[in-house]
């Protein structure tokens, strides 16, 4: 009941469109319903006059059903594109809510679902809505009242022959929606056999170079034969199914007609009916069984439609798990003291990942985070933006909690240099330009610049213009990564992670940015995870994580002399450079 009180206030910006639409499939219903009376009274009083009179008010009868039939065009106009309009900006704003939500919500959200459902509730299930939403309550009601004026006409006509008329479609619509369960159910299998295709599709494709290097393109044809064979079948059974319904249909309309043709002739016989409204009955039947059609196919599209709604109301109704407290001051005048207190932390249940750290970095000083894999480096780094809250102790930025300043404040005080970057479908300029949203083309050159990328972009045919993305031009990681050292200058946050920033990289990149690095790190408190010990030399204190905690700590030189586990992963990696 909720869920549907949700989906009418939708329909509220359009509440104009909606009724006049009511107002005009209303209209098309009582001319659809007029016009088998009006031809009764024509033949019942008309027609029997001299035909001098028919001639001469043929004219006003002709007159009058064309200006009812173009009242009726105007109204099936405005129902099929106004209606439509009227779904797809109620759709549209679904779309625009669902997204707006799905930026507001945190990274655990984003660790438990699956890129492609999420992409598949903004795009099918927002449309199967949108035809429920034009669609049904016209459905409804019009259908509902086609049935009801078409029965209440026919029973005046001739009870008998209606009562029998009734039974047949009682047993026809029991059919229907036995044989409609069971579509529903095929089209339910059919839905997921094709996202079963394209997930394969989108899998096998993605990891292109990893089929090729392994020469499995054989193997990855025989796993799509499997998918696209099992959608076949699928799709073989509803078309089976889909035979039997509409052939039964159409047969139990012959048997009905079959039925009024044999009792008609028999009322006729008797003098209860006269030929011709034996004629009009049968106009009337199928305006009675249009609608039942109607009605019974509108199931399918009501389950389609309602349950993508209850999926969008999942989504909608799902918190975000981070959250600015009611009483959230902005984080200002940034020094950069940055204080782990006692924090303790784990993924949902599972077991803890961080227990009891301490850290306290002074403004401008640099702390490197070493260990070995799974340790918990990345995680401790995601809990200083909030990418997670802590679940024991607190982090603290110039003796705030990061808890309860705003997390627009918060983030932006913060800059991130990850291994994985990700450029947007866009040019170089917006790319670079995405750490400081209105930045002049000035100050982008001039952070490029810093980031040591200029030269490079200059040497491209476009130059800042050239297309970077999916679909633009290939750039390597290093090129990648000094663009998204530009983006963290032009940002010039006072606080930065660098998460690994450099691993990647062969020693003549790492090097070039390895200096962008130190150069962005100047003046800012930074925290740098790095698996190239080399680059942490100069680092103020050296934090050694491992699953069990802080192991050791210390600068650079008093972890080589106290000859314990940095000593030995450094003396492994200087062995590995000779
Ligand atoms: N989103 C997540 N959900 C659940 N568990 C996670 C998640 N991210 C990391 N973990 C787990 O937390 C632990 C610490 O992971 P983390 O990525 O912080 O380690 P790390 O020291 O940065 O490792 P690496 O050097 O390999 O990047 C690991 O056991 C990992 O499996």
């Amino acid at each position: 009941m909720q869920a549907f009180r949700k989906f009418i206030r939708y329909y509220r910006p359009y509440r104009g469109l909606f009724y006049f639409d009511m107002i005009c499939a209303l209209a098309v219903c009582a001319i659809d319903l007029a016009f088998p009376q009006i031809l009764n009274l024509l033949t019942k009083n008309l027609f029997l006059q001299p035909a001098e009179t028919i001639l001469s008010a043929l004219w006003y009868i002709g007159a009058g059903l064309l200006a009812m039939y173009i009242v009726r065009y105007g109204c099936q106009y405005f129902i099929t594109s106004w209606g439509h309009i009227m779904g797809a900006r109620m759709e549209s704003d679904m779309r625009q809510d669902l997204f707006n939500h799905y930026q507001r919500l945190s990274f655990t959200y984003y660790d438990r679902n699956n890129t492609g459902e999420m992409m598949s509730k903004l795009v099918s299930d927002l449309f199967d809505i949108s035809e429920l939403a034009h669609h049904g309550p016209e459905n409804i009601v019009i259908s509902t009242l086609k049935i009801i004026g078409a029965f209440t006409i026919l029973m005046f006509m001739n009870v008998p022959m209606t009562l029998l008329l009734l039974a047949v479609t009682l047993i026809m619509v029991v059919f229907s929606l036995g044989k409609n369960r069971r579509m529903h159910r095929i089209f339910m299998d059919n839905r997921r056999k094709i996202a079963a295709v394209n997930a394969r599709v989108q899998d096998s494709l993605s990891g292109i170079r990893v089929v090729k290097s392994f020469a499995n393109e054989e193997v990855e044809c025989e796993k799509f034969d499997d998918c696209n064979r099992s959608f076949l079948d699928s799709k073989t059974d509803s078309y089976k199914i889909m035979g039997s319904f509409h052939a039964g249909n159409s047969f139990f309309q012959g048997l009905l007609y079959t039925l009024v043709l044999v009792s008609g002739g028999y009322f006729i016989a008797v003098g209860r009916l006269e030929p011709m409204a034996l004629a009009i009955y049968a106009l009337y039947i199928g305006i009675f069984l249009n609608p039942i059609e109607v009605l019974i196919n509108f199931t399918e599209q009501f389950q389609r439609g309602y349950s993508g709604f209850k999926r969008f109301m999942e989504v909608i109704q799902t918190r975000p798990e981070i959250t600015d407290s009611p009483d959230a001051k902005p984080l200002a005048h940034v020094e950069g003291h940055i204080v782990y207190d006692h924090v303790s932390f784990r993924y949902g249940n599972e077991a803890e990942v961080l227990s009891d750290i301490n850290i306290d970095i002074t403004p401008g000083k640099t702390v490197a985070l070493v260990g070995p894999s799974g340790g918990g480096k990345t995680t401790l780094c995601s809990l200083l933006p909030r990418f997670y809250d802590v679940t024991g102790g607190a982090v603290l930025i110039d003796g705030q909690d990061v808890r309860s300043v705003t997390q627009q404040s918060l983030r932006s005080a913060i800059g991130i240099v990850q291994q994985e970057v990700y450029l947007f479908s866009g040019n170089i300029r917006e790319n670079i330009g995405y750490g400081k949203p209105g930045a002049t083309d000035e100050e982008i050159v001039a952070a490029a610049k810093r980031a040591n990328i200029h030269d490079f972009i200059q040497t491209l045919p476009e130059g800042y213009d050239t297309f970077t993305g999916e679909r633009g031009v290939r750039l390597s990681g290093g090129q990648k990564q000094r663009i998204a050292i530009a983006r963290v200058f032009l940002k010039d946050p006072k606080i930065l992670i660098l998460d690994e920033a450099t691993s990647a990289l062969d020693n003549e990149s790492e090097r070039f940015i390895q200096s962008s690095l130190e150069e962005l790190a100047r003046g800012r408190t930074t925290i740098v995870i790095a698996h190239r010990l080399s680059t942490i030399r100069n680092a103020d204190e050296i934090i050694v994580i491992t699953p069990d905690g802080i192991r050791e700590r210390g600068s650079h030189a008093e972890l080589l002399k106290r000859d314990g586990l940095y000593a030995k992963y450094y003396n492994m990696q200087f062995e590995g450079l000779n």
